[in-house]
């Protein structure tokens, strides 16, 4: 049994071949999102496999002309709760100090995809009650512009969580103004100390990115054990691949690297228990996570339990 998550950023496009009988997921960033695929108990416990964990309200079967096919993971509905239970908490944040989250997103240039996410997180700001600011800035913009900004939000009080939105134009540098985040408002988890802190052992980070941990969390909710499963990465992006084997590692997995390739999705339903669909998989996770993020900073800020 193994189980991946591949990362679209790599080259890697082979097809899963069904006779591996491994689990693939798939785990892209930007214009596409994730899948994540599991197969804890094998093929041909798959049908049988009523697991008391699986919620059958936020499980469905995928139509499929193949005898077995992969439990849907649904993403949308799990991030639907955790964005309830993510409300709750600010309600009850506001009511014992008065403050409430803030999250300030920075927007460079004009991308359509680029535009389009940073209007589907302020919208899911206001539905759970965090505040939300926004820099946008013309593509032509100086990375001292950017970095402007970025010292602003980092000194404004009513700010928790920071995010550039990425990529940013080309002429300028990524991890330059990626460092410039102050480390307890890199709600994104991007920030060199946050993902250094991943990796070591005994040092928690205070933001884990938020793909890679709307795929743990998806995990955890469908009652999908880690510890001692074979888990495969697919790409080792600084934002999805590499924090997402840097998360599954930490749940006691063997270690390794091994190249298999992206997923195909038709291919995978009839070798995996579970698979996230895209849309409704990761991608809310991800917002979800972004939101959790905030919260937790603004907690953490003001000392709030
Ligand atoms: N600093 C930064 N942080 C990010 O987290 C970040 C970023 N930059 N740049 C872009 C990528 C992409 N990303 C997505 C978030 C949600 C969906 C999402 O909700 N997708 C929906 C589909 C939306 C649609 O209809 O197209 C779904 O999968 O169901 C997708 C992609 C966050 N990103």
């Amino acid at each position: 049994m193994a189980s991946a998550l591949s990362d679209c950023s790599s080259r890697a496009t082979a097809r899963l071949l069904p006779f591996q009988r491994s689990v693939q997921s798939r785990v892209s960033q930007f214009q596409r999102s994730v899948s994540i695929a599991w197969n804890p108990l094998g093929m041909n416990a798959i049908r049988s496999a009523a697991s008391p964990h699986w919620s059958s309200s936020a499980v469905a079967p995928v139509a499929m002309t193949t005898e077995t096919s992969a439990k849907v993971i649904d993403g949308k509905s799990v991030a639907k709760q955790i964005k309830d239970e993510i409300a709750g908490e600010i309600l009850r944040m506001k009511d014992g100090t008065g403050i409430v989250p803030g999250l300030a997103v920075i927007l460079v240039g004009s991308r359509k995809d680029s535009q389009t996410y940073v209007r589907n997180k302020k919208k899911a700001c206001e539905a759970v009650g965090i505040k939300s600011y926004e820099a946008n800035l013309p593509e032509d913009s100086t990375e001292e512009d950017v970095l402007k900004h970025i010292a602003r939000f980092n000194d404004d009080p009513s700010v928790h969580g920071i995010l550039v939105q990425l990529p940013l134009p080309r002429h300028m540098n990524e991890e330059k103004i990626l460092n410039a985040v102050s480390i307890e408002k890199d709600v994104d988890g991007f920030h060199p100390l946050n993902i250094g802190r991943l990796a070591m052992q005994g040092r928690d980070p205070l933001f884990v990115p938020c793909t890679p941990k709307g795929c743990m969390e998806l995990l955890h909710r469908y009652g999908v054990e880690i510890k001692g499963k074979r888990a495969v990465v697919i790409g080792r992006s600084n934002i999805v691949g590499m924090p997402a084997a840097l998360l599954l590692q930490d749940a006691e997995s063997p270690r390794g690297y091994r190249l298999v390739g992206d997923v195909c999705y038709e291919e995978v339903c009839t070798v995996a228990s579970a698979i996230t669909p895209v849309p409704g998989g990761v991608g809310p996770m991800t917002i979800a996570m972004l939101l959790s993020n905030t919260l937790s900073s603004a907690k953490r800020i003001h000392n709030f339990k």
